[in-house]
């Protein structure tokens, strides 16, 4: 498996040889009375989630730090859940903290993985299979795959996602978060509750695309980093668009079925070996089928599970891996924002002249005014917070810190509602127009004789 792994690497990504200077090698010492001695919980190389390299580790073959080296996964099996397509049991009791398996598949970069998202929608897939390695990568198990791809996804799991150093490459692992008993389901967090809901625009794939309005927006990592109700509530109401939500969730299940049904896998298990459960009731309660909204707004979603969870986390912002492709990236940054700025603007001033009221035009000029200031604000802040952004890159870890995230909202906000503000204006300005002190509605003088009308698909 290991082979072919590598091999799907090579597709997209050269595997680069650890330069010897740069192999992390331990300070552990095996001694055959404490088990423990040989790369335990003490290992620096365990501390900093970098597995040791054979030949290096002062342990030898007693090193126990080389698990997705040496494939030692737990016991799973391939199941048909009900409403959820297939899943993975644990075939075997699997301790708390224990190494499940690989999330293998096809790396590729965020560019083709872009592409591969786009096809896939086009296609009527809609099980999301690829999720974020690091700042520019991204693993596909669409077509190839490890029985990680089988894993669905529960608000109380019992796995995590871990991102480790591997012979200098960074791959991902499902891990316990607690004691799984033999036949329960597996599941973790996909962490996708911002990615298809309220922050559809997330969904920041099309280069092109306009619908999206909002940069880098920083993304809640858990219940505990939940935005404050009245940031929640600007956000909803200012862009309730994005929080529309369509389609009905249940056509998915045959594309899902044939899906797995045509799964490659990376993993040398058949397809045919696959047990199929399928008088069985969900056997652990660990997954429960997605709320209504969730699943819309899977469905909504391209096929990309959203950000690995890493272990730092907890309390700190987390970029959801669709956004990943773009917000991680250290050139994608300012790309970004002068797209944003080149974005068709208006000028806020000639559609003011062409009201008749005078009232009407200082409310307009007004917005206007509010606009480019909290736009302002948000292009300073982002200097400001740059370096924690970048940083953010450096590391390819999920997280930024927690103030800077939430200044960014709260300006990302503040020009969310400026926006709204000056276009709400026009509208009602157009819709119910004030009378000129001549008694006129339209401006005797507008240029052009526009129509003023025509500002309201701006
Ligand atoms: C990584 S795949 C998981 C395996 C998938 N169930 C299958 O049959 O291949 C992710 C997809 O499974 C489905 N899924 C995962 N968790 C789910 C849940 N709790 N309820 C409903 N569907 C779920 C969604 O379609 C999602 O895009």
């Amino acid at each position: 498996m290991q082979l072919i792994f590598v091999s799907s690497r090579v597709m997209f990504k050269e595997h680069t040889k650890q330069k010897e200077e740069d192999i992390a090698v331990c300070e552990c010492k095996y001694n055959a009375s404490v088990p423990d001695s040989a790369c335990g919980e003490r290992c620096l190389n365990v501390l900093t989630s970098t597995e040791c390299l054979p030949g290096y580790c002062p342990c030898g073959d007693y090193c126990k730090n080389q698990r997705f080296q040496k494939c030692e996964y737990a016991k799973t099996k391939v199941f048909k859940t009900e409403g959820r397509g297939w899943g993975l049991l644990a075939d075997e009791d699997i301790k708390a903290g224990q190494f499940i398996i690989e999330y293998c598949g096809e790396v590729i970069p965020s560019e083709e993985a872009k592409r591969r998202s786009q096809t896939y929608e086009a296609q009527g897939l809609m099980d999301a299979y690829i999720i974020s390695l690091d700042a520019n990568y991204f693993v596909d198990a669409t077509k190839k795959g490890s029985l990680a791809r089988f894993i669905n996804h529960s608000c109380q799991p019992n796995c995590e996602t871990r991102k480790w150093t591997v012979m200098g490459e960074t791959r991902v692992g499902i891990f316990a978060k607690q004691d799984i008993s033999f036949a329960s389901e597996l599941a973790y967090d996909y962490n996708f509750e911002w990615y298809g809901g309220a922050n559809e625009h997330n969904h920041v794939w099309e280069d092109g695309d306009e619908r999206y309005t909002v940069d880098e927006f920083p993304l809640y990592d858990s219940a505990e980093d939940e935005p404050s109700a009245r940031l929640l509530e600007r956000m909803t109401s200012i862009n309730p668009e994005s929080i529309a939500m369509t389609d009905d969730y249940s056509e998915g299940s045959n594309n899902r079925l044939a899906s797995a049904l045509n799964v490659e896998p990376l993993y040398s298990v058949p397809v045919e070996a696959i047990a199929v459960n399928t008088g069985k009731s969900e056997p652990c309660g660990a997954t429960k089928s997605f709320s209504e909204d969730t699943q819309k707004a899977f469905q909504q979603t391209n096929p990309i599970i959203s950000g690995i969870q890493s272990d730092s986390a907890a309390q700190s912002f987390n970029f959801s891996s669709a956004s990943d492709s773009k917000k991680r990236s250290a050139q994608h940054i300012p790309k970004r924002r002068s797209k944003q700025n080149g974005r068709k603007q208006f000028d806020a001033k000639h559609v003011a002249k062409l009201f008749a009221s005078k009232e009407a035009q200082e409310e307009v000029i007004k917005y206007e005014e509010l606009r480019k200031e909290a736009t302002s604000k948000l292009d300073s802040l982002y200097d400001e917070i740059r370096p924690a952004i970048e940083e953010h890159e450096r590391d390819s870890q999920d997280s930024v810190p927690t103030s800077v995230a939430e200044k960014w909202i709260e300006a990302t906000c503040s020009k969310w509602k400026a926006e709204f503000d000056l276009h709400f204006s026009i509208v009602k300005n157009v819709v119910c127009p004030r009378q000129s002190a001549t008694g006129e509605t339209n401006p005797p003088e507008a240029e052009g004789k526009e129509d003023p009308v025509k500002y309201l698909t701006i």
